[in-house]
């Protein structure tokens, strides 16, 4: 079932909004991350899609029904909360199937459903124990099992990886992409961090300060950022950001001349930096210099500290043997590609604007395999 807003707002002291007229929709069948800095309204969003709030202003939809007067109970939504919540004097089969004993479902079809739900988590082995002979990886197991097993229109995970250590996060956000895919509910996912969304995501929602920035493709957050908070919050190392004032000229023959006078902001991928004699030979810009300042070599990787514009940016397309001095110039230049100019009120103006989505997207512009 796709989620729809519609002109929503939310003030919790019914003066200040803290989300201001926000409209999407949320695909049917999909994951979907909302993603963004603390306190820039995840978990409130989450928190009315799922009935736990009401909005001060605008209407909410599921499917073609109407919700936004409708509790939690009556939106059948499954949630998933970062510290488990499981019943602790519960074995992990009574956990699963609490949610149908609730719903009065007959003991032998809620044990059937149960054990499904076990092996779907691959927690099928663990059925008698408590949580607390559990890891925090098969808390999560089971807290997703038992969220399943309403048979929810909408499962809502809330930062739900944050417990676990970084080797855990990876493996289980592999496995609720999995599950995700294997039951086809319609996902929510929040969290506020950018790799764990684009590892995840069949779409991406960048909130900040209670705005959409930008609703698409993990790529297309990636490859064509709206506005520079998308370009520096998506990517790792952050993305390089120079005045344009001081590298203008070295753009004067490559954009056109309105971006030339509207342009303050130029951001450059750290992979767009590659040497001037690019074997690959696709280069758009004229060779550009700058003055080497450090580099670093991590096994295969190397990392380049260059000085261009009176900014320190950092290059990571360069092979060893293409590296100069510390405090040497050096001739580079750029890939077409992860070079955005923005204007002075943070928007991308070059490369051309693409209009972005915050519509269902086209299947074809679901990138997840
Ligand atoms: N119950 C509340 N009463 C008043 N203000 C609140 C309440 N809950 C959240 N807020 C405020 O609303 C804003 C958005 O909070 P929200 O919890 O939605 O952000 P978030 O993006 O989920 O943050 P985090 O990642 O830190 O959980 C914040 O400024 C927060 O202080």
């Amino acid at each position: 079932m796709d989620v729809k807003f519609q002109n929503v707002s939310l003030a919790y002291d019914n003066v200040n909004n803290i989300l201001n007229n926000i409209s999407f929709t949320i695909p049917e069948g999909q994951l979907t991350c909302l993603l963004g800095p603390s306190g820039c309204g995840k978990s409130t969003t989450l928190n009315l899609i799922s009935g736990l709030l009401a909005p001060t202003d605008g209407q909410i939809f599921f499917g073609d029904q109407n919700v936004t007067k409708k509790d939690a109970l009556a939106r059948k939504v499954g949630m998933v909360f970062q510290n488990y919540a499981l019943y602790p004097h519960m074995t992990v089969l009574d956990n699963i199937c609490f949610p149908m004993k609730m719903a009065k479902v007959k003991k032998a079809d809620r044990l059937k459903r149960g054990r499904e739900l076990a092996a779907l988590v691959h927690v099928e082995t663990e059925l008698s124990k408590k949580p607390s002979e559990l890891s925090g990886g098969q808390q999560q197991r089971v807290a997703i099992a038992r969220a399943l097993a309403k048979s929810p229109s909408i499962l809502l995970l809330d930062e739900p990886l944050s417990n676990l250590d970084a080797r855990l996060r990876v493996e289980m956000r592999e496995e609720i992409r999995r599950i995700q895919k294997e039951t086809g509910v319609t996902t929510v996912f929040v969290t506020h961090d950018q790799e764990e969304a684009i590892h995840i995501a069949d779409q991406i929602m960048v909130l900040n300060e209670g705005k959409i920035q930008q609703f698409t493709t993990p790529n297309r957050l990636y490859d064509q950022p709206d506005n520079l908070f998308v370009a520096k919050f998506i990517g790792s190392p952050i993305i390089n950001t120079i005045p344009f004032a001081n590298i203008r000229d070295d753009f004067r023959t490559v954009v056109p001349t309105q971006v030339f006078s509207d342009g303050t902001t130029v951001a450059i991928r750290a992979e767009s930096i590659v040497p001037a004699t690019d074997p690959h030979d696709h280069l758009t810009l004229l060779p550009l210099t700058g003055t080497q300042v450090q580099s670093n070599r991590f096994g295969r990787e190397t990392s380049l500290s260059l000085n261009y514009g009176n900014q320190t940016i950092i290059a990571d397309g360069f092979r060893e043997q293409d590296l100069g001095r510390n405090g040497k110039s050096l001739q580079f230049a750029l890939r077409p590609q992860g070079v955005f100019v923005f204007n002075q009120a943070g928007n991308r103006i070059w490369p051309e604007t693409v209009a972005t989505n915050v519509s269902p997207l086209k299947s074809t512009e679901v990138i997840h395999a």
